[in-house]
């Protein structure tokens, strides 16, 4: 019999995933896994659960919770040379990565994909020593993320960190950086820079429309300094995916890339703290296997 380790943060988006779990138990049991879950208790309690998951020889494990769930669990099992697949239930706010791979927000869809056992390869990103699997981030925008409210994202799902932006909109400043990407360099001020793997980021869809999930390349975005009106202007051009030919946007696909800067700058990496700069990025291709809707993933990005 095949063995499945759930691992679950129960405080994720919502919280309704605990109220599912007997349902969740019962499908996979019928598919022939043999299935135990650990809910996660504190930050990085996934990466070692995940990691233990490993050792102790599970076949697939899935990940129930939101960016933040999926991220630590893929640092978990991304050091070992055999890996497990990783099934995927996203429960969080924003749930980039799901959106991605075009798993729905629906319990019984998500683990009904993972029944179904479709996988694809897709790449992980690796920056200093921390893994990523959606995006990683630098600038004062990014750090919006971090003062979001835990209980204010339970309430309100992705309108909290829109009404954050708002509230913190006055005070976005740029900052100098030197970015080297393939032999390019930009040095010069930025509001932002992202490194994506996925189209996907904070719910925005089409900020980098042609990304490929699984083919060893990042998607370099950065957005030079602006002001407010500017700033509102190009959020707007990019809800439409209209913003990467606008001046104020370099938007490139590399696949190494290093960023320094004189200046304090930290880390977003999917959507939570992930260190301070100087950061060096590698692309771990097609590092990790996951469970997908294979008919809705575009053909490029199939085995
Ligand atoms: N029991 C817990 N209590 C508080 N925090 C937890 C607990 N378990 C895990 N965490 C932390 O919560 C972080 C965020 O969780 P997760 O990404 O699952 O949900 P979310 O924040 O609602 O969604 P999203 O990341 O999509 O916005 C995780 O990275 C982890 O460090």
């Amino acid at each position: 019999m095949k063995r499945a380790r759930i691992i679950y943060n129960p405080t994720s988006g919502r919280e309704l995933f605990k109220k599912n779990l007997a349902e969740v138990l019962e499908t996979l049991e019928i598919a022939g896994y043999e299935t135990s879950c650990h809910a996660t208790t504190r930050e990085g309690d996934a990466t070692e659960a995940a990691r233990k998951a490993v050792e102790n020889g599970f076949d697939i494990i899935i990940a129930s919770g939101g960016d933040g769930t999926l991220n630590e669990v893929v640092a978990g099992v991304s050091e070992f040379e055999k890996r497990p697949k990783i099934g995927l239930i996203p429960m969080g706010t924003t749930n980039d990565f799901a959106r991605a791979v075009h798993i729905p927000r629906d319990i019984k869809k998500a683990v009904e994909i993972i029944v179904k056992g479709d996988s694809i390869p897709v790449d992980v990103g690796l920056v200093n020593d921390r893994y990523f699997i959606n995006i990683a981030g630098g600038g004062r925008i990014t750090e919006l993320t971090y003062d979001v409210p835990s209980k204010l994202k339970t309430m309100l799902g992705q309108l909290a960190y829109y009404l954050k932006g708002i509230e913190m909109l006055p005070s976005i400043k740029s900052t100098r950086v030197r970015i080297e990407y393939d032999g390019e360099v930009f040095e010069d001020e930025a509001m932002m820079f992202l490194v994506g793997l996925t189209n996907s980021v904070g719910g925005f869809e089409k900020l980098a429309p042609s990304s490929s999930i699984n083919d060893g390349l990042f998607s370099l975005l950065i957005l030079k300094k602006l002001n407010i009106a500017e700033f509102i202007r190009v959020a707007s051009l990019a809800l439409r995916g209209e913003h990467l030919t606008d001046p104020h946007v370099i938007f490139k696909k590399a696949k190494h890339i290093k960023v320094t800067s004189d200046d304090m700058v930290l880390l977003n990496l999917d959507g939570e703290y992930g260190g301070v700069i100087p950061a060096t990025f590698q692309n771990l291709h097609r590092h990790i296997e996951v469970f997908v809707p294979i008919d809705e993933i575009r053909e490029e990005d199939r085995p």
